[in-house]
């Protein structure tokens, strides 16, 4: 039978690019329904049919020969040309079909539907649609094109003779031009050899074997990257990332590119002499990451057929046609009876949340020591006529000083010698003494002879009455109460730790299927938290019930170095905002409808700076993390994104410090320093 494949083979490319599919001879039907494997210039081999076929009838019941996990991975079989090959099989394993089976191409509308049966160990190829005279039979490797590991060419129908519609008629006319195509089909054979050769010698290296080929091509590609020999650590989300070594699971992420950069770097190989392994060529494609085989593609998208579309995806689009039938990620569930979802949680159990603190709760802490002062410029004002002058100098004849806003002007005291009254003016390192006398002159002549001096007054305002207390007797301070905001889980009921818990274990499961999807292991769950929960303090804004939606990070399978989680999750977020029922829901309030707008969203890893960000832009409610990412994190990291004085939105951050089941080793969700999370 491989007989009959490679004389279709050389007369495929006797063919030659003008007629790329020559309508096969009589003799090629190599099974009862007329099927025989022609090939095209860059799609190797495929399977085309003779005469007109019905959609539903069975093309082949293949028989596989099975390799377990152990014997494809030990093997390295993805690193073969059977990598090409291989149908994801039960438990890991992998099957290589016999017969027409591996020969397939792939199509995104096919026409052929492909079902694994594990019991009898043999896939049946059943025609989706009815199929005419000279089609290609095709399968789908993957819904996604963008997973696969190469440039899929547009299949080509052969111009049909005026007896078309009779496969086997036309077939029989052709067949006297054979001997013909054969004598034409060796002298090309032997032309594109020669070329190959001539290929191989100018890159350096006679290999010949198809494995050594395409190492060969990595490496020179490589080479070509200009990152490639020197990483820039850190630089994974950047544009000019091509090459980020140290993924989690080993893959090299490479920037999109454009598709004509793809194999520029090596003269185009006939196929005849390429032949199928030759065809790998197109793995050279600047989409594919990793030289990662059919087989494994297929079993990655077994499991992301679990895990929320990638945002670009073919699913994803569909998806959002369906606008009325809009498809929402499963919600949590909470371990806790009814009945206790408000009971607060216990004292020993506060530590289970912790509150990530930006730069300014640290200033804040740091405010609440009385003892805490700052050098500012004052003067005893002698005369209390004196003193409104003063004051409009303060106002008009300096600039704003913000690290005073927290002080009163005016300090009075009686002491032995009578009643003084001291005004602030500027802080020490603001201004020099000479030049504040310069300025007091400059104001009003009545304010000449003022000598300023150094006082060292409280640093903040009073955030309770007893400071207040304390505080007024070194100076006058504004009053500006704001409820203590704990660091812990106090205050919280046990059906929202049961919901964060949820979410936390939730997140974690979608990032084990996405790192076994060939992803990184980070996940992203956004969800308004259940009414029971709602939080019952002023200001609350309701949430758009019941939206919700998931996303990991997806920078690896859709080679592009902004999939983030947490962006793809808020796009999704923005798309269900855009479909009924949510977009026919009231704006939440006072037009305050931004996407995030009251949700809570979990995340596996503390997001980076840039999807901070896009949380805080977002307007996100809290945000709850597991692993915290202290170099590059855009909470706990130095930025404190999420509580800055200098942003206008502020959200809680909570890293999750609770009981974690069934979630394996952790280190399986190891991120290196060098990605932005
Ligand atoms: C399972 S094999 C299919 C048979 C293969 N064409 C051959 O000659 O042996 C998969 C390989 O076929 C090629 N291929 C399949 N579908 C293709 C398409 N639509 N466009 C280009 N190449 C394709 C790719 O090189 C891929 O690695």
């Amino acid at each position: 039978m491989s007989g009959s494949g490679v004389e279709a083979d050389a007369a495929g490319a006797a063919a030659g690019p003008s007629s790329p599919s020559r309508p096969p001879a009589a003799h090629e039907t190599i099974n009862p329904l007329g099927l025989h494997v022609r090939q095209l210039p860059g799609r190797g081999r495929g399977v085309f049919a003779s005469a007109a076929i019905p959609a539903g009838r069975v093309l082949e019941e293949a028989p596989v020969l099975l390799l377990t996990k152990e014997q494809w991975d030990g093997g390295r079989m993805d690193d073969t040309v059977l990598g090409e090959y291989g149908f994801c099989w039960s438990n890991g394993g992998m099957a290589l079909g016999l017969g027409m089976a591996s020969l397939f191409n792939h199509s995104s509308t096919p026409n052929v539907n492909f079902v694994r049966n594990t019991a009898a160990n043999t896939i049946t190829f059943t025609t989706s649609r009815a199929v005419e005279p000279g089609d290609e039979l095709c399968i789908c490797y993957s819904a996604d094109e963008t997973k696969l590991w190469f440039v899929p060419s547009q299949g080509i129908k052969p111009a049909l003779s005026d007896d078309e519609g009779d496969g086997l008629k036309r077939l029989a006319a052709l067949d006297v031009d054979d001997s013909d195509d054969e004598a034409r089909a060796e002298r090309a054979a032997a032309e594109a050899k020669a070329a190959a050769r001539e290929t191989r010698r100018t890159l350096g290296g006679a290999t010949h074997s198809a494995k050594q080929r395409r190492r060969e091509r990595f490496k020179s590609k490589m080479a070509a990257s200009p990152t490639a020999s020197a990483p820039a650590p850190g630089d994974a989300g950047g544009a000019g990332a091509s090459h980020t070594p140290g993924a989690a699971n080993g893959t090299t992420i490479l920037a999109p590119q454009p598709l004509q950069a793809t194999g520029s770097a090596l003269p185009a190989l006939p196929s005849s002499v390429t032949g199928s392994a030759g065809e790998s060529s197109s793995s050279s494609s600047a989409f594919k990451t990793k030289s990662i085989s059919w087989a494994e593609r297929q079993r990655r998208d077994e499991v992301r057929a679990d895990l929320p579309p990638p945002l670009h995806s073919v699913a994803a689009k569909s998806r959002h046609e369906h606008v009325g039938d809009v498809r929402l990620t499963a919600d949590l569930e909470l371990d806790v009876p009814e009945d206790q979802l408000t009971t607060p949680l216990a004292q020993d159990q506060w530590d289970l949340i912790y509150r990530a603190r930006g730069p300014i709760e640290i200033e804040e802490e740091a405010e609440m020591d009385n003892s805490a002062t700052i050098p500012v410029w004052v003067v005893d004002v002698p005369d209390s006529k004196l003193t409104r002058h003063v004051l409009a100098f303060t106002k008009d004849g300096l600039p704003v000083e913000e690290r005073m806003r927290h002080l009163k002007r005016v300090r009075r005291v009686t002491d032995d010698s009578g009643e003084h009254c001291y005004v602030a003016l500027a802080m020490e390192s603001s201004i020099t003494p000479a030049a504040l006398v310069a300025a007091l002159e400059a104001f009003s002549p009545l304010l000449t002879g003022l000598e300023p001096s150094l006082f060292n007054v409280p640093r903040a305002a009073a955030r309770t009455s007893e400071q207040l207390k304390i505080r007024n007797k070194i100076w006058p301070v504004l009053f500006s109460p704001a409820a203590p905001r704990p660091l812990d889980a106090r205050g919280t009921t046990l059906g929202k730790y049961a919901w964060i818990r949820a979410g936390i274990h939730r997140v974690l499961a979608d990032a084990r299927a996405s790192a076994a999807a060939g992803d990184l292991p980070v996940a992203v769950y956004c969800a308004s938290p259940p009414e029971s929960i709602w939080p019952q303090q002023d200001g609350f804004i309701p949430p758009t019930p019941g939206l919700r939606a998931a996303a990991h990070d997806t920078r690896v399978s859709e080679a592009h170095p902004l999939r983030h989680a947490v962006l793809n999750c808020i796009a999704e977020i923005a798309r269900l905002r855009t479909v009924p029922p949510f977009s026919e829901m009231n704006p939440t309030r006072n037009g305050a409808d931004y996407l995030l707008t009251s949700l809570s969203l979990f995340v596996t890893h503390e997001p980076c700076v840039m999807c901070s960000m896009a949380l805080l832009h977002s307007r996100v409610r809290e945000v709850y993390y597991l692993f915290p990412r202290k170099r590059a994190g855009g909470f706990e990291g130095s930025y404190g994104v999420h509580s800055r004085r200098d942003l206008n939105h502020r959200f809680d951050a909570w890293q999750y410090c609770g009981d974690l089941v069934d979630t394996g080793d952790l280190a399986q969700f190891d991120v290196p320093d060098t990605f932005e999370i």
